[in-house]
């Protein structure tokens, strides 16, 4: 603030930190048929480390343990939540708002595959159309009661994700990487960008950390090893899952059923969710 300041920032052209834009500046109002209690935002530094793939369990699981829960796709254009839970066709909508699909098992969900005729159309949008597309998402969707919501953010720290970073009120994020030597740029971008909006970190999540020998059971990490430890701890985070590249889960997406999975690989990022972020049932 500076000494002149007449407290009024409309009529002033000071650069003060007072008159610097704050976080709830850009957020989006909830539609008003909402009560969301936790947004968790699950990011990747880049496409393919299998982001969808852990948000989507993550949603089974904690609706398994009797949470309502929601999944917000905000990967537009590589929208693939609703398929991994066999969710097909147009979602419905009122004048009130949209009604977001549901699973077999309960779990909420909102995509540009549920609003497009195909789903084999391309989305050929240009970042803020995406953007806005997203942030519809979170004011027009009628989301009702949901105990945690998780983001399928786009990929990277471009522009997009920045605007769904500062629309949504995420209250925190599961950063998910691949073993491989740019990890520690790629989380110290993730962390970086969610440090500039005071969103904490809540950890991170190595996927296709090894492949396990069917007959003697042998951990073999084929694509190197692992340094999603160091880089945690540089940052002072948790790993909170390291997962393996595993049949048994490609399959069961192919199959479009996530929810029949069984596998207890994400039982601890659970657990450690539940515990630094409580809601009541
Ligand atoms: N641990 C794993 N073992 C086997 N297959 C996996 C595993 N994780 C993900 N997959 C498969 O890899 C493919 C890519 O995963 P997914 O779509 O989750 O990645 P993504 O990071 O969301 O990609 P994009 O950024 O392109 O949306 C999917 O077919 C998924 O089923």
């Amino acid at each position: 603030m500076s000494d002149t300041c007449s407290g009024s920032c409309e009529s002033c052209s000071s650069s003060c930190s007072s008159h610097a834009p704050k976080r709830e500046d850009f957020l989006v109002p909830a539609n008003e048929k909402s009560n969301i209690k936790k947004v968790i935002g699950v990011v990747s530094g880049k496409g393919g480390v299998g982001k969808s793939f852990v948000t989507s369990y993550l949603a089974t699981l904690f609706q398994r343990k009797g949470y309502n829960t929601a999944i917000l796709d905000a990967d537009v254009t590589g929208p693939s939540i609703p398929k991994a839970f066999g969710v097909h066709g147009l979602a419905n909508a009122t004048e009130e708002g949209i009604i977001p699909s549901e699973s077999s098992k309960g779990t909420k969900m909102m995509s540009v595959n549920l609003l497009l005729n195909s789903e084999e159309t391309p989305v050929v949008w240009r970042g803020p159309v995406i953007a806005g597309t997203v942030k519809q998402f979170w004011s027009e969707v009628m989301w009702g009661d949901v105990d945690y919501m998780f983001v399928d953010m786009p990929p990277g720290t471009g522009d997009v994700p920045l605007t769904v970073f500062q629309s949504i009120p995420l209250d925190g994020i599961v950063i998910v990487t691949s073993p491989q030597d740019l990890v520690s740029m790629i989380v110290a971008k993730a962390v970086n960008m969610a440090k500039s909006m005071d969103i904490p970190v809540i950890g991170i999540i190595e996927n296709y950390s090894y492949v396990e020998c069917g007959h003697c059971g042998e951990k073999i990490s084929v694509f190197g090893e692992s340094k999603v430890e160091e880089t945690a701890k540089r940052f002072d985070i948790p790993v909170l899952a390291q997962l393996p590249l595993d049949p048994v889960i490609s399959k069961a997406i192919d199959k479009e059923n996530v929810e029949g999975l069984n596998g207890e690989w994400l039982d601890g990022a659970v657990a450690y969710i539940e515990s630094v972020h409580a809601v009541a049932k």
